[in-house]
């Protein structure tokens, strides 16, 4: 699906990415963590087939979707195919439309889809997205997180195979970040779906492969257990705030229960499984 081989690539005065190789298969689950301008937006843009020249500078590598180089397909085959939500939604909305619903509709309008087509893929977008209540509204008039989930829709209403999220948590607050992963599991299981973000917390029981970008190199770990505790890796992302508070809690615990870095949990429901344990054990 997505390739990207080798790619050296920043912008005229630097090099971000060095030497990043990734494959991308059908309907994968990833999470990229990274440190601030570790290079997650530049990498995203480049696995999208958004960056080929402008500031943009590729010094070595590219990228390939299905085999061949994004500059080998048209604009309406690359929207069609990858759709990049980048960490500003406020940039993606178009300006060409008066209320968030033709927002929705303006991307499948301009890939000349039938009318009752474009109809159906707007309805279902705003409904999960939950849009519905909003979509009479300028879409420069919403919130932050509104306009996060709007953006998302119009991407969802392009029907991509891919779909790659850089930080849509952000502006989001816990009740619409769950709901919008939800919405991503709903996806058909052949959309792959990546999401790039600074911490583990929220996309960590979500996703079933973990990379992390860092000093320009992409790496991935035999488990995400791995990734988590290696020492340059906690000291970019941190641990997940789970385990943090776990490490606090954990002089608390039975001897039974006693966490090394095999069990430490990563997730809530991981904490919880060894919480109700030793409540059992002290029983
Ligand atoms: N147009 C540009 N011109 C020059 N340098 C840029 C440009 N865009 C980004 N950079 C630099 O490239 C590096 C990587 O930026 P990028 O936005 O990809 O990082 P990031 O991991 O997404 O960061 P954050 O988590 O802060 O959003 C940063 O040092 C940034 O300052």
């Amino acid at each position: 699906m997505i390739e990207v081989i080798g790619l050296h690539a920043g912008f005229a005065s630097r090099e971000v990415l060095k030497g990043v190789s990734l494959r991308v298969t059908q309907g994968e689950r990833i999470a990229v963590l990274g440190g601030n301008g570790s290079g997650k937006s530049t990498l995203a843009g480049w696995l999208a087939g958004w960056f080929s020249g402008g500031t943009h500078r590729l010094t070595a590598g590219g990228c390939l979707w299905n085999g061949r180089p994004w500059e080998d397909y048209s604009l309406a085959e690359r929207a069609a195919s990858v759709q990049l939500v980048g960490q500003f939604p406020a940039q993606h909305i178009s300006g060409r439309a008066f209320t968030v619903a033709e927002e929705i509709a303006f991307g499948p309008e301009n890939l000349c889809l039938p009318t009752h087509e474009i109809i159906t893929r707007r309805d279902e977008a705003l409904s999960s997205c939950r849009l519905e209540h909003l979509a009479d509204r300028d879409p420069f008039t919403l919130s932050g997180g509104e306009q996060q989930r709007l953006v998302i829709a119009s991407a969802l209403a392009l029907r991509p195979k891919a779909l790659i999220l850089d930080e849509p948590f952000s502006n989001l607050d816990p009740e619409a970040r769950s709901h919008t992963l939800s919405v991503l599991n709903a996806l058909p299981s052949e959309v792959s779906v990546i999401i790039m973000d600074t911490s583990p917390d929220t996309v960590l029981g979500w996703a079933n492969r973990l990379l992390v970008l860092h000093e320009g190199k992409l790496c991935e770990m035999e488990s995400m257990r791995a990734a988590l505790f290696d020492p340059a890796v906690v000291a970019t992302i941190g641990l997940p705030s789970v385990t943090r508070g776990f490490l606090e809690i954990e002089p608390a615990l039975e001897a039974a229960e006693q966490v090394s870095q095999s069990n430490l949990p990563l997730t809530l429901d991981e904490a919880a499984a060894i919480l109700r344990r030793s409540r059992i054990a002290r029983a």
